[in-house]
């Protein structure tokens, strides 16, 4: 009998793909212009393009606006200017709409590429100030007969790792919308007191774990040791919540992570404070049967739109609002995991 030649086994080299795994590498991705083939590969596998949003619920949004030509129309969040493009085609070239966002970064790109795109000053004026500020827009142009605000971060600012807003990847933890004003989330973490920063984790995202991961921050921080990464504050975390079985713990570190990154976003921002005086303000910002859009992300934001629409609603400042969320469909939540924590909220100003 032939005696059977026995091979090693080799190893195969493991695989790395094709496609850059790097922010900064994704090069045809961020020039959607010029690589749609790439930009369309990416979007059909159910993830976005690196330097790129996909607007959320744009159908139900559109339905509910009924935009007409020659109106005027404000979008409160540009970002990408999905929704502003999609609301623009609606005046069919007639109505004018305006557009803030505090990123000076992102909106002057967005600016750019809509212009290029045939959507110049002639229908659209943007302006790189908070939302906040919509009395002032409305009372220079009239108000509104139509209003959108699609809360929170682009997926521009989520993916770039200089911003510092994701656990995944490694920067600085800044997590500013506007990286020129105010202080990084890094910076407010130096000087924050323990009791303050359980608090902020608790108000901000109902962090069930506060009060362990403040005192464990502020330990590291007392050492001498600044947490100034998004690095540093993941393993914080996970250190934090080693006690736990084994079956749980990834998933509820992943879940912990995204609450104390949004908690310190919404404060270094002052999103609460800044979203409060926008709904205040949003009545007498629209024309009489005006009517307005909010997309939300997390419960605090959807607590206070339905707050503050309820109350214009029992005071006779509109005439109907939206006594029930609506949700994108099941099919949009496939196509673009980013929607699955969409709540949409509408109200409408009411007649004279
Ligand atoms: C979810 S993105 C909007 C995406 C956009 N609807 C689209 O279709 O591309 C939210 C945007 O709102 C901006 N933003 C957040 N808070 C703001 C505020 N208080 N004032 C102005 N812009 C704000 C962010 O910088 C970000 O660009």
């Amino acid at each position: 009998m032939m005696e059977e030649q026995q091979t090693p086994h080799k190893r195969r080299v493991r695989y790395k793909g094709k496609y850059p795994k790097k922010f900064e590498e994704k090069y045809k991705e961020l020039q959607p212009e010029k690589y749609q083939d790439t930009v369309e590969h990416v979007i059909r596998k159910g993830n976005t393009p690196a330097g790129m949003h996909i607007s959320i619920m744009v159908d139900e949004i559109l339905d509910f606006l009924k935009i007409q030509p020659g109106e005027t129309g404000f979008d409160a969040t540009l970002g990408y200017g999905g929704h502003t493009k999609a609301m623009m085609q609606c005046l069919q070239g007639r109505g004018h709409m305006y557009a803030t966002d505090v990123d000076p970064e992102e909106s002057a790109k967005t600016g750019k590429r809509l212009a290029e795109q045939g959507f110049g000053e002639d229908i659209l004026t943007i302006k790189l100030q908070n939302f906040c500020t919509i009395d002032e827009i409305a009372k220079e142009v009239g108000g509104f007969d139509f209003v959108l605000a699609d809360l929170g971060v682009s997926s521009m600012q989520i993916d770039n790792p200089k911003r510092g807003f994701s656990f995944k990847v490694d920067g600085p933890l800044d997590l500013r919308l506007n990286q020129q004003k105010g202080i990084s989330a890094a910076e407010r973490l130096d000087t924050i007191g323990r009791e303050e920063l359980a608090g902020m984790l608790y108000e901000n995202s109902d962090e069930p774990y506060c009060e362990e991961l403040a005192k464990a921050i502020i330990d590291e921080i007392r050492r001498g040791n600044r947490v100034d990464t998004t690095t540093k504050l993941r393993q914080i975390i996970e250190k934090t919540l080693d006690f736990l079985p084994e079956k749980e713990k990834k998933e509820t570190v992943k879940k912990t992570c995204q609450r104390v990154f949004q908690a310190l976003r919404i404060d270094v921002n002052q999103e609460f404070e800044v979203l409060y005086e926008f709904m205040e303000k949003l009545p007498g910002a629209l024309k009489p049967g005006g009517r307005a859009a909010i997309l939300t992300f997390h419960s605090g934001e959807d607590k206070l739109v339905k707050a503050a629409m309820k109350e214009g609603y029992r005071s006779g400042v509109y005439s109907s609002y939206s006594k029930d969320v609506v949700r994108p469909s099941a099919e949009e939540c496939v196509r673009n995991p980013r929607a699955r924590s969409t709540k949409m909220r509408w109200a409408i100003r009411a007649e004279g």
